[in-house]
């Protein structure tokens, strides 16, 4: 059985694709055979894996959304890219925002990613899809496709409000599109230990949400580390594997495995 991941967040720059790159590779490290869909028209997922020019990729998470659409024939696994620590990857460009404004009449357009991720989902075991900082038409699209989602706060802003939003496009979802759509969990990132301002937002979300709504037991530290494997084209398990940023997304990779049980 394969669980569809969306990690999302409307707010830019919280740690969506660190989160999308070290989860899923942290998965796949524990035996699991991974699938990322950079769902981002950024193709920040995409340059992140080593593909730093991802306007020159032919096939995208466009291209395949857009044979949906027409009703074309393909391989489900056209477009398919795979990394060397053990992960497959759909990748984005900015031929995904042109898609998205181009849905607009489209018959059933919430459901087009949901059809081809049906398809392709026997292959693996988890899919993670690396949502783009809006509530828009993609991640709607994303969110359908999805058995849950997991949201990344960065704990160095007051994130209450920002989430409201989240958890109320959530609840439309769940209410008309996807019943099934569970929250996999909050996940704190960017936490500076140090400061009193970290434990208080992370105190603020567990007062606010925990009653309700899974708080992971690990949250992701600050870490210069973290922001450089960005640009290095793999995982913090490759290019620090010793730092805390790696532990806490091995952690979290068991976490998340620990659901299912
Ligand atoms: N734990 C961390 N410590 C320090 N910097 C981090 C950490 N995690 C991510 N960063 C950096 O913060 C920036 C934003 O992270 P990331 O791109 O993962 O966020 P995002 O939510 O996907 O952004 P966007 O909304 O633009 O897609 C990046 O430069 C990244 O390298």
């Amino acid at each position: 059985m394969c669980k569809v991941i969306a990690i999302a967040n409307q707010k830019g720059g919280v740690g969506k694709t660190t989160t999308s790159v070290n989860l899923g590779i942290g998965l796949a490290r524990q035996g699991n055979k991974v699938l990322l869909i950079d769902a981002d028209p950024q193709g920040s997922l995409t340059a992140s894996l080593g593909y730093i020019e991802p306007d020159d990729i032919g096939v995208t998470l466009a291209t395949i959304m857009m044979n949906v659409i027409n009703e074309e024939e393909f391989e489900v696994t056209d477009g398919i890219l795979h990394h060397q620590e053990n992960v497959d990857l759909l990748p984005s460009n900015i031929e995904l925002s042109g898609l998205e404004v181009s849905m607009a009449n489209v018959i059933s357009r919430e459901v087009i990613m949901k059809e081809y991720i049906e398809e392709i989902k026997k292959q693996y075991d988890y899919i993670l899809i690396d949502c783009m900082p809006s509530l828009g038409m993609i991640t709607i699209n994303a969110l359908v496709s999805a058995d849950s989602v997991l949201v990344p706060v960065q704990a160095a802003y007051l994130p209450v409000k920002g989430l409201q939003q989240l958890i109320k496009t959530i609840t439309m979802v769940r209410k008309r599109l996807n019943r099934n759509l569970k929250v996999e969990g909050i996940l704190l990132t960017m936490v500076d230990f140090r400061t009193n301002f970290a434990k208080d937002i992370s105190a603020q979300v567990r007062k606010e949400y925990g009653a309700n709504i899974n708080i992971f037991d690990c949250s992701i530290p600050v870490s210069v580390k973290a922001a450089e494997t960005s640009a290095e084209g793999r995982s913090i398990f490759a290019y620090c594997p010793k730092g805390k940023v790696s532990i806490a997304y091995e952690e979290l990779s068991k976490e998340v495995q620990a659901h299912e049980n």
